[in-house]
């Protein structure tokens, strides 16, 4: 029989509002970081509870797809960054005009100043040829190593940790850089260390490149592209309202 009681009953296997407060905390205040990173080295033993985080993440067919690189050395930094700005350079000639100016004027790496770089990739022989889950979408190992990657984001900024996600390269370039294998996909290359602070809102948003949209456009009902109005009003209502823990 249920309690006679006031309070909402918890759902099996619930957090307690205030972890529910931290988990919702760490996804709002995560942020890609670029240029605020301090020199202080990341422990070790930080580093393995990150690596640890991204290697709980789920996977298809529970395939573990990923690998993790982890760069300390500078002369490595230091090619990944020449990397990066020969493709960097050929990505701004693909704006015009006004957008152009302002691509260039975006930091958009932190490759050499985050004193821990980490190359994440995707293993797509893991388990053999067929998969589950993996049979009718090919692209299924690299969303799960994208899975581990944002896992290692949040339990950063849980750290204090800044991420920042570069991809602006020649795949070939990078694999040649770091001995990848050829059927090996790179997936990721991550800039991490400490940070003084972290933008409230995303750097992108600030620099007046893109704003965030509104939930409400994004969310259809029943079919893509329909909108129930009701719905959609009060998706838009609660996005006003900060979100309570346990409601
Ligand atoms: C797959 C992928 C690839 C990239 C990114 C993200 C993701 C998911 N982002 C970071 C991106 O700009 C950032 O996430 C958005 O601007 C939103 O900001 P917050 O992450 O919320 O701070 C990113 N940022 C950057 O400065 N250089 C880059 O090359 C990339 N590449």
């Amino acid at each position: 029989m249920r309690p006679n009681t006031l309070e909402p009953l918890a759902r099996a296997g619930a957090f307690a509002p205030d972890e529910q407060e931290s988990v919702y905390k760490a996804i709002k205040t995560r942020r890609d970081v670029r240029s605020e990173f301090l020199p202080d080295a990341v422990p070790d033993e930080v580093i393995r509870r990150l690596l640890d985080a991204a290697h709980h993440a789920p996977s298809v067919g529970f395939m573990q797809p990923w690998n993790f690189v982890v760069v300390k050395d500078d002369a490595v930094k230091t090619a990944v960054w020449e990397a990066f700005n020969r493709a960097n350079l050929e990505a701004a000639e693909m704006f015009s005009g006004e957008q152009q100016a302002t691509y260039r004027s975006l930091k958009l790496e932190g490759i050499r100043t985050a004193p821990l770089g980490l190359c994440v990739t995707c293993n797509p022989d893991r388990c053999g040829d067929v998969v589950l889950g993996r049979t009718h979408n090919a692209r299924m190992d690299s969303y799960s190593t994208v899975c581990a990657i944002q896992n290692l984001w949040l339990a950063a900024r849980a750290e204090g940790i800044g991420v920042g996600w570069v991809s602006i390269f020649r795949e070939d370039e990078l694999k040649h850089i770091l001995g990848v294998p050829e059927r090996i996909e790179i997936v990721a290359w991550l800039c991490i260390g400490y940070v003084d602070r972290f933008y409230s809102e995303p750097e992108l948003a600030v620099k007046g490149w893109r704003q965030r949209l509104p939930l409400e456009e994004l969310v259809f009902s029943d079919h893509w592209g329909e909108r129930d109005p009701e719905f959609a009003s009060s998706i838009a209502a609660a996005a006003e309202v900060p979100p309570r823990p346990g409601s």
